[in-house]
């Protein structure tokens, strides 16, 4: 998030209270993450799932205990606030942390759509965008060279395979695309580029063309890793798509 601020000049752009929110929701978004996702906790009737009514029953947790945390004098970073100022951080937070459920990945994305026809950084109708951006730096893994992306990737699909067994173990629906009897690195990762990141970097570039880059660069990896799949040769590639890809994974 720190560096997503920068590099789109948010800095200058949005008021010090939507930017302390943006990054402490960041900072706070996966709060004692148990490694299950919410469609295990409803379908387990998990604590957490009875807790929330199966509403975003992650998502409501984190948010708790990241509340929970910040209620401690030793950790009280709000400590200072108004009353005013302290109850737009929670509420600000409590909507960028929900906005975290990738349930609601596509409301969230349709409607910053609509935003951006009239985008205005200063209209208060248009603060969507901080949940796309708390959204974005918890999703966008892939647009980190490879080197800090794949240990990151291979946790994530050991969490994925871990769930999937427990479902099967436990007799419960097995969440496909979580099954190592159906997915590997490069068609998860295939997958989740052009049909969760493609789309969300797409609406984003168009507020920031200075994404533009990393846009190109989803491209790539996904066609480079689609072409993995397909297990074609080396000697596809034209030598400009080569020079971008090697740029971003040197
Ligand atoms: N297949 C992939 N899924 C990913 C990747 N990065 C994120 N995700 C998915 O998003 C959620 C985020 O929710 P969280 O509560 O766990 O933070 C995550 O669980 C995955 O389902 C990715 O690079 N590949
Ligand atoms: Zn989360």
């Amino acid at each position: 998030m720190y560096g997503l601020i920068w590099l789109t000049d948010l800095r200058n752009k949005l008021e010090r209270i939507d930017l302390f929110i943006m990054l402490t929701s960041a900072l706070c978004h996966d709060l004692d993450h148990p490694g299950y996702n919410n469609v295990y906790q409803i379908n387990a009737q998990t604590d957490l799932a009875l807790r929330y009514n199966d509403i975003s029953p992650l998502e409501n947790h984190h948010c708790a205990i990241a509340f929970g945390i910040l209620s401690k004098p030793e950790c009280n970073i709000l400590k200072n606030l108004s009353s005013e100022q302290y109850k737009q951080v929670r509420g600000g937070m409590i909507k960028c942390i929900l906005a975290t459920d990738m349930a609601r990945h596509n409301e969230i994305l349709n409607k910053f759509k609509v935003t951006l026809p009239v985008f205005d950084f200063k209209n208060k109708e248009h603060k969507e965008l901080m949940k796309i951006m708390v959204k974005v730096s918890d999703i966008s893994n892939e647009a980190r060279p490879m080197a800090v992306a794949e240990p990151w990737l291979d946790c994530l699909l050991q969490e994925f395979f871990n769930q999937s067994d427990t479902e099967k173990l436990k007799g419960l629906p097995v969440t496909p695309f979580m099954d190592r009897d159906k997915v590997s690195k490069p068609s998860s990762q295939t997958n989740f580029i052009r049909f969760v990141l493609l789309p969300l970097f797409t609406e984003l570039t168009k507020l920031f063309p200075c994404l533009e880059v990393h846009l190109q660069f989803f491209h790539c990896t996904s066609n480079v890793l689609y072409l993995h799949l397909r297990k074609s040769e080396k000697g596809y590639f034209t030598k400009k798509f080569k020079k971008l890809a090697d740029s971003f994974l040197s």
